[in-house]
């Protein structure tokens, strides 16, 4: 019980709260307990009037507080069992690793209605988790589920991944394991089997996936394997009352498999034994405000802490991870072809300047890509056609006095969405009905610039009469339940030409789809954000991967990829017509290597926010001048770049301004960060008029 020692003697115990955020970066505060408390205990504590949730910390105090100005926990959350210290240490971890205070980040991870429980209200949660549990484990299958034949390279995968996990415990860490996998090449199957070991050794599981919209799909293949086995999900979409079921019963052992968003890398799972990261180089891991946390990375330093293997799987690996398994670090596993010998889709860069040129007629459905749609449609095969923009317009245009439908709070325009007639900005919310005269000169002919989904499908129709034409985006599947209706129907095969964004590209096990279209995607070739071509290649090659996934369907024609740009010879393309990730990665990494950027430098992002740009700008000049002046940044060649605007730089009228901080180590990176974050706080007080100052730790958008 060397546990309950640090926190039995003498009544002192440390406890993580939720200190406010000007109170600077503290660690868990001292507070009296007549009785020792297990360290992961949940406890009620006062904080200056007020009274909140605690966790008593694990390690030792600094002992800062005279034992006299000590002020007594006021209760104890009786019948949950304590946070592991395995828990502790990688919210500590995390906490230090993104420049947020332990008891912030400890505290928004748990679920909201945790804190508000007492100690009756909890037992009755406590007695219906352990019912639901019990239903769950009752639970028979249909039939007994068929598991298919492994493929060759399956097999290989998995007995390898079944090495490690017989390792599972020793003293060392398992390496963690790409499986780099062409897209349809049974990653799932793997994750599956992998699971069915881990579960057999009495072991929890955790699985990652990057997009809610992706856990229906993957939930009911694990639940349609797993019968009788309890399986939760973790997302943000969840009411507070599921999110509590389900996080307590991941913490008390009950439920065996945990599938979730990035949130859920922070379970509590005191069995663990798996943890897989789907699709890993997806953004969305990343978290964008409060604790900017990577969940991908976060999972490989949990997997670590907890000696178990982890699975990072993905048919573009993200550059970090790639350049990981070719230094030795991650061990390589590869699913080099689809199931069943299904071939990867024909890409066809359909170059834009061979149309003949119509002064002012821009037109992303080209006569050849309605010809190709209309051959798919006579043959009866699906037809996928991917734009990454939603809304009708991008922007409404008046073409006598050249007003566009700019946002009045925001450097951006404010979008055309014509099914609810609304100018809408997609950064700040603002909406308004669509004018129906020009706002500055009175003309009623103004018109909508660009396209966005919805017109898409508007134009399809027209161009496709009888073709059944379904959209999927953001603004289609708002309510409960509609995403999940949409994908039944195109499973279903009750849609001919399914059009969205990047959230029908990914992920899906599409079985009717022969051809995809992405109609417009130069515009990330030329973005100024270095890690753009890696986006716009990992999800063309993924939209492509919903082509053509059955092999018996192929006998049909073969699958295709359509690409409509004006520069079919760039080498992205190139790399993309020839399915060849290893050589685009090489390319990227290369230009990496040159240019002294990630993964070979470690970035972090310094923000600030005024109603003047010139207050944040003074305030990250007067950051950078300290930084500078310390002998850390001297000596580790850290490279402080001058403060810029943002890419918009105006959200909500508060201009924001960034500056970027290189490093050659990425320890030497955090020991500045730990300088430098107090002085922060310090700074602000000096500059009047600055709202709000974060630090971004390895950003994904520059
Ligand atoms: N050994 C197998 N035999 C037959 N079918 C299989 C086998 N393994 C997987 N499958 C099926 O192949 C299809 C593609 O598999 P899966 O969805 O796992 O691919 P993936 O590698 O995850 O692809 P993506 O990266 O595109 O998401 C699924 O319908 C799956 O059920
Ligand atoms: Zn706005």
């Amino acid at each position: 019980m060397s546990e309950l020692q640090a926190s039995a003697s003498g009544g002192r115990v440390r406890v993580a709260v939720d200190t406010p955020q000007h109170s600077g970066l503290t660690g868990p505060l001292d507070y009296l307990s007549e009785q020792a408390l297990a360290p992961g205990s949940l406890i009620r504590v006062p904080l200056g009037k007020r009274e909140l949730m605690g966790i008593v910390w694990p390690g030792e105090s600094d002992q800062a507080t005279a034992a006299e100005l000590l002020r007594p926990i006021l209760g104890v959350l009786e019948g949950l069992p304590p946070l592991s210290a395995r828990w502790c240490e990688l919210i500590e971890f995390a906490a230090g690793y993104y420049q947020r205070s332990v008891g912030e980040l400890a505290l928004s991870v748990l679920p909201p209605q945790l804190r508000e429980l007492d100690g009756t209200q909890l037992q009755l949660r406590l007695k219906r988790v352990a019912k639901w549990a019990a239903e769950q484990a009752a639970r028979t299958p249909d039939a007994a589920p068929v598991l298919p034949t492994l493929s060759a390279a399956q097999t290989e995968a998995l007995a390898r991944l079944d090495g490690l996990l017989r390792q599972a415990g020793a003293e060392a860490a398992p390496p963690p394991l790409l499986l780099y996998g062409v897209t349809g090449s049974g990653k799932t199957e793997v994750y599956l089997r992998a699971a069915e070991h881990a579960l057999a050794q009495g072991r929890q599981v955790l699985v990652l996936v990057p997009e809610i919209n992706l856990t229906p799909q993957l939930e009911a293949r694990f639940a349609e394997r797993f019968a009788g086995v309890a399986t939760v999900s973790l997302h943000s979409a969840l009411t507070p009352a599921q999110r509590l079921r389900n996080w307590l019963a991941a913490h008390l052992g009950q439920a065996r498999l945990v599938l979730g968003t990035r949130l859920a890398v922070f379970a509590s799972l005191p069995q663990l034994g798996l943890v897989v990261v789907d699709e890993e180089h997806d953004p969305s891991y990343k978290q964008q405000d409060g604790a900017r946390y990577s969940a991908r990375d976060l999972a490989v330093y949990r997997a670590r802490l907890e000696k178990v293997p982890v699975i990072l799987g993905s048919a573009t690996p993200s550059l970090e991870s790639w350049h990981n398994a070719n230094e030795g670090r991650y061990q390589r596993l590869a699913l080099p072809a689809r199931i069943g010998g299904a071939a990867l889709p024909r890409v066809r860069l359909f170059d834009m300047k061979t149309l003949p040129v119509k002064k002012g007629v821009m037109t992303a459905l080209t006569a050849p890509l309605l010809q190709a749609l209309r051959e798919r449609l006579a043959r009866g095969e699906q037809s996928l056609v991917f734009l990454n923009r939603r809304g009708y317009a991008p922007v409404l245009h008046c073409g006598e006095c050249q007003w566009k439908s700019d946002c009045p709070h925001c450097s951006a325009w404010r979008v055309f969405h014509k099914a609810d007639r609304t100018l809408r900005c997609h950064h700040c919310g603002f909406s308004e009905r669509v004018p129906s005269a020009c706002p500055t000169c009175g003309n009623l002919d103004i018109a909508p610039l660009g396209r966005g989904t919805e017109r898409l499908e508007e134009q399809l129709a027209e161009a496709l009469p009888g073709a059944r034409i379904a959209r999927i985006d953001a603004d289609t599947t708002k309510l409960k339940g509609e995403l999940e209706a949409q994908l039944g129907a195109v499973h279903a095969g009750e849609v001919d030409i399914l059009v969205g964004t990047q959230m029908i590209t990914k992920g899906h096990d599409f079985r009717r789809i022969g051809f995809v279209a992405a109609v417009n995607p130069d515009g990330a070739l030329f973005s100024s954000d270095f890690r753009a071509p890696e986006r716009l290649f990992a999800l063309l090659m993924q939209a492509a991967g919903r082509a053509g996934r059955d092999a018996e369907a192929a006998t049909l024609g073969p699958s295709e990829m359509w690409v409509q740009t004006w520069h079919p010879e760039h080498a992205l393309y190139q790399a993309l017509a020839r399915h060849d990730f290893e050589a685009f990665a090489k390319n990227q990494l290369a230009e990496r290597a040159g240019a002294g950027l990630p993964p070979y430098s470690h970035l972090a992002l310094l923000r600030a926010e005024a109603r003047d740009a010139a207050v944040a700008k003074a305030f990250l000049d007067a950051a950078a001048a300290w930084a500078e002046a310390q002998p850390e940044a001297q000596q580790q060649q850290m490279l402080i770049y001058p403060p810029v605007p943002m890419s918009i730089a105006r959200v909500a009228n508060v201009e924001r301004v960034q500056m970027l901080v290189e490093a050659g180590s990425r320890a030497a990176l955090q020991r500045l960060l730990r300088l430098w974050l107090p002085e922060l706080g310090a700074l602000k007080r000096e500059h009047k008029g600055l709202m709000r100052w974060a630090v971004d730790v390895d950003p994904l958008a520059i």
